[in-house]
C-alpha cells in the first residue's frame, strides 16, 4: 500500500517558539494512527499543521505525494480533503443534528444531501436522531454526529483531536472500539490525537509517542510496549520500574528482586551492568521461603479484575506487584518477591 501521508521533518512555532521539532513518520491508506504524549507535548499543534490550521516553520506534509504544507506554502484546510474532529465536538448549536451534517456538503441537491445524512446517521447509528439539537443529545450522541459531520465530505484523510476526553471511562472505551470500526468500514486513513494511552492502543494501527515536541518513536502498540527505544517510551506505555542489574550468563541476571532467568538469550556479555525495566504485572508476592527475595506488603488495592500491591524490599525500596488471581496476603505480610518477565525490556547502565 502506498504512503498516504507523509511528513518529513516538520516543525512548528509559535512566534519563535519551537513546539514541534523535527518529526517525521507516514501512514498507508486504511491505517489509523495515534499520537499519544502528555498535556502541552505539541499533539494538537501537529494536528492543526497536518490540517492545514497552522503553518509550518520546517519540513513538509504531503498527502498522496502532493505537498500541501511547507515553509513557502500552505494549501487551505478546505481544499485538502480531509475531516477533523475537535475535542469539543464544536457542533453548531443552533443547528438541528441532519444540518449539522450537512454543513458542509457543498454543490450538492437537497436530495443527495438527505441520502448522504441519512447513511452517515445509519453509520453512527443515530438513525431516529436526525431533527434534534445538539444540547438534546449525549456526549457520546455529540461525538457521534460530530464524527459524521466529518466523514460526510468523504474525506481522504480524517483527523481527530483528543476525540473521547469528555466521556466517562466506560463510554470512552466503547465508542474509541466503535469510531475505529466505522473508520475501518469508510476505508479511510485517520490521524488521533490522545494523552489516553488505552484509547491509543485500542483505536490504532500504528501510534507515535510524541514528548518535548518530538516524536520518541513509532510502530505498533505492541513493539512500543515491549520493545520500547528509551525508558520515557516504556513508562508512557504502561507503569514500571528500573531495576539494576548484572548478567550472570546469557539469560541469568542478577537483580535487587533476586536472581531472574529468561526464556531467550539476552545479548549482553557477563558481567555487564544494565538496567531492567520491570512492569507490575511481571512482579507477584508468594509464600515466602529461602529461596526468594523478602519483602513485606506495605498496600493491597482490589481492582476487581486485578489486585495491585505495594511490597517493600529489605533496602527500603517499594515495588509494585499486579495480580490477576485473589491472593490471601494482607497489609504487614512478609512475603516472598518472584518475578516471570517474558520479554525482558534492557536498558544500558
Ligand atoms: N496559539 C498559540 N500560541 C502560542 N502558544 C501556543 C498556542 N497554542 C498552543 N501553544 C503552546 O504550545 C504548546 C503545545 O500545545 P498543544 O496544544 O499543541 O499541546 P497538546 O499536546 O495538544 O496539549 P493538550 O493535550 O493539553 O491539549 C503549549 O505549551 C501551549 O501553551
Amino acid at each position: 500500500m502506498s504512503s498516504l501521508l507523509s511528513v518529513e521533518s516538520l516543525s512548528c512555532a509559535y512566534a519563535n517558539h519551537v513546539i514541534v521539532e523535527g518529526v517525521s513518520f507516514s501512514i498507508r491508506e486504511g491505517e489509523i494512527a495515534c499520537l499519544l504524549g502528555p498535556s502541552g507535548c505539541g499533539k494538537t499543534t501537529l494536528l492543526r499543521a497536518l490540517a492545514g490550521f497552522n503553518p509550518v516553520a520546517a519540513g513538509s506534509i504531503r498527502i498522496q505525494g502532493q505537498e500541501v504544507s511547507s515553509t513557502s506554502a500552505t494549501l487551505p484546510p478546505e481544499k485538502r480533503q480531509m475531516g477533523m474532529v475537535f475535542q469539543d465536538y464544536a457542533l453548531f448549536p443552533h443547528l438541528s443534528v441532519a444540518d449539522n451534517i450537512a454543513f458542509g456538503l457543498k454543490n450538492k441537491s437537497r436530495a443527495e444531501k438527505n441520502e448522504i445524512v441519512l447513511s452517515m446517521l445509519q453509520l453512527v447509528r443515530l438513525p431516529d436522531l436526525s431533527k434534534r439539537f445538539p444540547h438534546e443529545l449525549s456526549g457520546g450522541q455529540q461525538q457521534r454526529v460530530a464524527l459524521a459531520r466529518a466523514l460526510a465530505s468523504r474525506p481522504r484523510l480524517l483527523l481527530m483531536d483528543e476525540p473521547f476526553s469528555n466521556l466517562d471511562t466506560e463510554m470512552r472505551k466503547e465508542l474509541s472500539l466503535e469510531v475505529r470500526d466505522i473508520i475501518k468500514q469508510q476505508g479511510i486513513a485517520a490521524v488521533v490525537v490522545t494523552h489516553d494511552q488505552e484509547e491509543a492502543f485500542v483505536i490504532s494501527d500504528v501510534l507515535g509517542i510524541l514528548a518535548d515536541g518530538k516524536l520518541q518513536q513509532w510502530g505498533t502498540a505492541e513493539s512500543l510496549y515491549y520493545r520500547p527505544e528509551s525508558v520515557q517510551v516504556a513508562k508512557f506505555v504502561g507503569d514500571g520500574e528500573l531495576f539494576d542489574g548484572t548478567c550472570l550468563a546469557e539469560a541469568r541476571v542478577e537483580t535487587e528482586l533476586g536472581l531472574l532467568e529468561f526464556a531467550e538469550p539476552l545479548s549482553l556479555s557477563p558481567q555487564q551492568a544494565i538496567k531492567l525495566f520491570i512492569r507490575p504485572a511481571d512482579i507477584s508476592p508468594v509464600v515466602y521461603s529461602e529461596a526468594h527475595t523478602k519483602a513485606q506488603v506495605l498496600s493491597r488495592e482490589f481492582m476487581g479484575e486485578a489486585t495491585r500491591y505495594r511490597l517493600q524490599l529489605d533496602s527500603g525500596r517499594a515495588v509494585s506487584a499486579l495480580v490477576r488471581e485473589l491472593l490471601p496476603f494482607k497489609i504487614g505480610d512478609v512475603v516472598g518477591i518472584e518475578v516471570a518477565v517474558h520479554r525482558p525490556i534492557v536498558f544500558p547502565a
